[in-house]
């Protein structure tokens, strides 16, 4: 049941084929005689120095895989010198997974907009006071995708596992939804359906916090989005869990860069698995990327040791990658460095 709640995408998973086989189908087409010597992997993200382009992507339950949870990704974030997005639906109170993720340069709350706006209000000032830097929104989630593992398996989070964030919401009666997976019922009836640019305002009235929009798939979006002054923008189709036969969030990404120039950082995520992928969508227009089943798989087989492994074993591809790319720093992967996607056979 839980391997099917990670693993799986929204309906016949043709997206999430897809998120993979955008990064396959893409060359690399290298310089040579460039000193490579020395390799940079690091950018700088709202201000802050994160030791290479790649983030932890917010995915919740994390309990669900390894009894540290949030704690040890958090841990292993912080260890590593990256970012972690933190859900609003995970399996440890948000305050104790900014402590465990003290020295990370950069953590994000991910925000959930529940109905009841005083609590998600008060959800924002307990994040701001944890010490979170910056909001990532989730737009892309006015309703959960169809996700067809969850209806066979009749998900339920397993007790005492529960949402820590959500304690204290008035519970509410039947949703309406004939989903069997309890999350989707939980998430019909509590998550916000109706929300609208306007509701950017109304987030800079409760929270001073950079605001990253998460789910930008459309260029036309990604255009209003900094017309409403957001502060960063994440091209994603939510792992392919969302709307089946959305595009590969990395095919966005030049369309995306073209509407909003360089007024906001990209972020991207979606079927990120190797150095050269994170190569790939950097060269595409991207500042960074977000890493998310991955770093599941790494927590069940061994906790933060088993994240760390995980991020380390991507720094250290980038690394050689970079180096064989002729490229000894993030500005030097460039367009250029790609060849179109290859011809689907
Ligand atoms: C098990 C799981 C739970 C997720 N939970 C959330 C969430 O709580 N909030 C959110 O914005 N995105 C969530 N996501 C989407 C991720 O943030 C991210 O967009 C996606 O996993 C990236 O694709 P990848 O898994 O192919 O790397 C979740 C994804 C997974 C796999
Ligand atoms: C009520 C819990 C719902 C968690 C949904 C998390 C998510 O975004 C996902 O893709 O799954």
């Amino acid at each position: 049941m839980v391997y099917g709640y990670y693993s799986s995408g929204a309906d016949s998973e043709a997206t999430l084929q897809d998120n993979i086989q955008a990064f396959k189908r893409r060359r690399l087409l290298p310089r040579i005689m460039v000193d490579v010597s020395h390799v940079d992997t690091s950018i700088i993200l709202l201000g802050a120095k994160l030791a290479l382009p790649l983030l932890i992507a917010p995915m919740a339950m994390q309990q669900m895989a390894h009894p540290d949870g949030e704690l040890a990704v958090a841990r292993a974030a912080a260890a590593a010198g990256t970012s972690m997005s933190v859900s609003t639906m995970a399996t440890y109170d948000l305050k104790d997974v900014a402590s465990a993720g003290t020295g990370s340069p950069l953590l994000f709350f991910q925000l959930y907009v529940i109905k009841d706006r005083d609590f998600t209000a008060k959800l924002l000032r307990d994040a701001a006071e944890a010490g979170y830097k910056a909001l990532m929104v989730t737009v892309d989630a006015p309703h959960l995708g169809y996700r067809q593992a969850d209806e066979r398996n009749e998900f339920s989070l397993p007790p005492p596992m529960g949402l820590r964030n959500l304690e204290g919401l008035q519970s509410k009666g039947p949703d309406g939804s004939r989903s069997k997976s309890s999350i989707s019922q939980v998430f019909t009836s509590q998550i916000d359906p109706g929300l609208s640019w306007e509701f950017i305002a109304w987030l800079r009235t409760v929270s001073n916090l950079p605001i990253f929009v998460k789910g930008v798939l459309n260029p036309a979006d990604a255009h209003l989005a900094v017309q409403h002054s957001v502060d960063g923008i994440i091209v994603s189709n939510h792992g392919g869990r969302q709307l089946d036969f959305s595009p590969a969030a990395v095919d966005m990404v030049p369309a995306i860069r073209d509407a909003v120039g360089h007024r906001v950082p990209i972020l991207v995520d979606g079927g990120v698995r190797s150095g050269t992928d994170i190569i790939k969508a950097i060269a595409l227009g991207a500042d960074a990327v977000l890493l998310g089943r991955p770093v599941l798989w790494g927590l069940a087989l061994e906790g933060q040791h088993g994240v760390a492994k995980v991020l380390e074993t991507l720094r250290s591809e980038l690394e050689l990658s970079m180096a064989l790319c002729g490229a000894p720093t993030l500005a030097h992967i460039t367009p250029s460095l790609l060849m179109g996607p290859m011809p689907r056979l």
